[in-house]
């Protein structure tokens, strides 16, 4: 076994981040990455939430085989319960209980005093231990906690069957040598802590999240919680490729062990990126786009010279490569096949079937596909995978008027199969396509954020519109891509719809056999 178990939360604290909303394949998809990249325990979200967090966590103990799988529960029987559902046909269910300990939470939030948080927590991990073979107990909040209150606490939820104990920095407030003194004094107090493995959980509020995960493990910690892209509530949650990638480069300094195989990062964060929306910052640790670029004079010199003069390290470390030029005009299905299995992704041979007859279509427009163009053709085709009648975009026009404003026609074919079409104008091109689509579905729209980027580079990339719509008062977000931005506008402003309605459906096909 590794010296440190990587706990990744993407799928939990990660879909806490404002804005992101995925549905259940797209959370598989994640899944299964993560499963590739070798993380140890995923949690895969919070069953007594909602439906649909229920059914995604199900799916992805059933699918899952290679990590264990573990889902969030308050300190109700009713969570717990609702967990052992979801998990209990996984080959290695965890529950993850957890209870506020800081006197704020507890006085405001909770309305318990140390006692009754101290009793409901050893009743709910005793309780849970009877259902579980792995009970980890999280002390919320646990940096703003009396050391000896935690210590007390910790001590009896171990007598009570827990088998990890988590000590979170939930609000980012703690320093790398505050973080590393609390679990060396943990270690040390406690006296049956060499029973269980001891665990960090750390937010960015400060910037710190990553160190003080790094302090957290000198000192004792045997589990990192952390998040692909450093996503999660707030600042997000410590960078899982940061971790990863600190302990590899300095592993003259941190003799530790993890089990990730760091040539899948880059595949990672890109498929969170991508489904999330969250967009990485160039700058970012690790997996930015100019993480790995020179600009100035001098570094270019020295890196012609040797590389290690300015880069400690390497691209191909972390899985990134120069965006290859993929297949062309003139590529048949066979080769075609070949390089997608590549990807790694569960295709069937309908999923490649329709990647090739995009891919063909795309080669009619692009000189240069690209490994990104495919890849986003394919996680499209991966992540729609659904029976639910949905909204399609037939055809569409936009006219482009300074002075009279600029005039959109639409027809959509609705989830009933009618062909609607409207005309309307609006200030600009995608506001007019917007307004026309709006105008098309009877359903209370509101456009909160819009955003547009490219894939790969060149004048001929790939545009990628992501948006969040209120829709019938629930946030969603939406996704397109096209080569054309105003039809990659539109394919975005039908996802959310679309995703809308799967949402529902399946939730209310859940309730009503339920
Ligand atoms: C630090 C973290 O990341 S914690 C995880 C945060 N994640 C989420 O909250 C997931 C999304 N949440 C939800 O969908 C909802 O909040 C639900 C379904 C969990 C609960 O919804 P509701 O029943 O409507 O309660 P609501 O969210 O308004 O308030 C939370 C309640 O849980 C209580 N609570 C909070 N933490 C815990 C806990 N660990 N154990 C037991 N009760 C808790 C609060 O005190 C409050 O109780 P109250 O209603 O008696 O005042
Ligand atoms: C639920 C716990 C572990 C959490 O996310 C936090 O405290 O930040
Ligand atoms: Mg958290």
């Amino acid at each position: 076994m590794a010296d440190i178990q990587i706990f990744d939360t993407t799928l939990r604290d990660g879909e806490q981040s404002p804005g992101v909303n995925l549905n259940k394949s797209e959370k598989l998809e994640i899944a299964k990455q993560l499963e590739r990249l070798g993380v140890d325990i995923i949690e895969a979200g919070f069953p007594a939430a909602s439906e649909g967090d229920f059914e995604a966590v199900k799916l992805i103990a059933d699918s899952v085989k290679h990590s264990s799988v573990t889902a969030l529960a308050r300190t109700h029987q009713k969570d717990i319960d609702r967990a052992y559902e979801a998990l209990k046909d996984t080959e290695r269910p965890r529950i993850h209980i957890f209870l506020a300990t800081s006197p704020i939470h507890m006085e405001y939030k909770l309305k318990m005093t140390e006692e009754e948080v101290l009793n409901k927590s050893v009743e709910m991990v005793t309780y849970a231990k009877e259902r579980f073979p792995e009970v980890e107990f999280s002390a919320e909040d646990a940096t703003r906690s009396d050391i000896d209150f935690l210590c007390r606490l910790i001590e009896q939820v171990i007598d009570a069957g827990a088998t990890v104990i988590n000590l979170p920095d939930t609000v980012g407030f703690t320093t790398p040598y505050e973080y590393g003194r609390m679990f060396k004094i943990i270690s040390e107090t406690v006296p049956n802590i060499d029973k269980v493995n001891l665990s960090c959980h750390c937010h960015d509020d400060l910037g710190m999240a990553v160190a003080n995960s790094i302090a957290a493990v000198e000192n004792g910690a045997t589990q990192v919680e952390c998040a692909v892209n450093g996503i999660g509530e707030r600042a997000g949650n410590a960078a899982l490729e940061e971790i990863a990638v600190a302990l590899e480069i300095r592993k003259d300094f941190y003799p530790y062990e993890t089990s990730l195989i760091l040539n899948e990062i880059k595949r990672t964060s890109d498929i969170v990126s991508k489904l999330t929306g969250m967009y990485i910052q160039a700058n970012k640790a690790v997996i930015g786009r100019n993480a790995y670029a020179h600009e100035s004079g001098i570094h270019q010199d020295g890196v012609l010279k040797n590389a290690e003069t300015y880069e400690i390290i390497t691209p191909e470390l972390v899985g990134v490569s120069e965006n290859t030029l993929f297949l062309g005009k003139h590529s048949g299905r066979h080769a075609f096949k070949d390089k997608v299995m590549e990807f790694k992704l569960d295709l069937s041979e309908d999923d490649i079937t329709t990647a090739f007859k995009k891919f063909k279509l795309l080669t009619d427009h692009k000189k240069e596909v690209t490994e990104d163009d495919i890849y986003t053709i394919l996680m499209e085709i991966k992540t729609a995978d659904t029976d639910i009648p949905m909204y399609k975009l037939e055809d569409f026009q936009v006219n482009y008027g300074p002075e009279n404003g600029t005039e959109s026609e639409v027809s959509l074919r609705t989830p009933d199969g009618r062909v609607v079409s409207n005309k309307t104008t609006g200030s600009g091109s995608v506001d007019a396509l917007y307004g026309t689509i709006k105008s098309l579905i009877d359903m209370e729209l509101n456009l909160i954020d819009y955003q547009l980027n490219s894939v790969g580079r060149g004048k001929d990339a790939l545009a990628e519109a992501h948006l969040q719509l209120k829709v019938d008062g629930q946030v969603m977000n939406g996704r397109g891509s096209a080569q054309d931005v105003i039809e990659a506008s539109a394919n975005a402003y039908i996802n959310a719809v679309n995703r809308y309605l799967i949402k529902n459906t399946e939730e209310k096909s859940v309730s009503v056999s339920s």
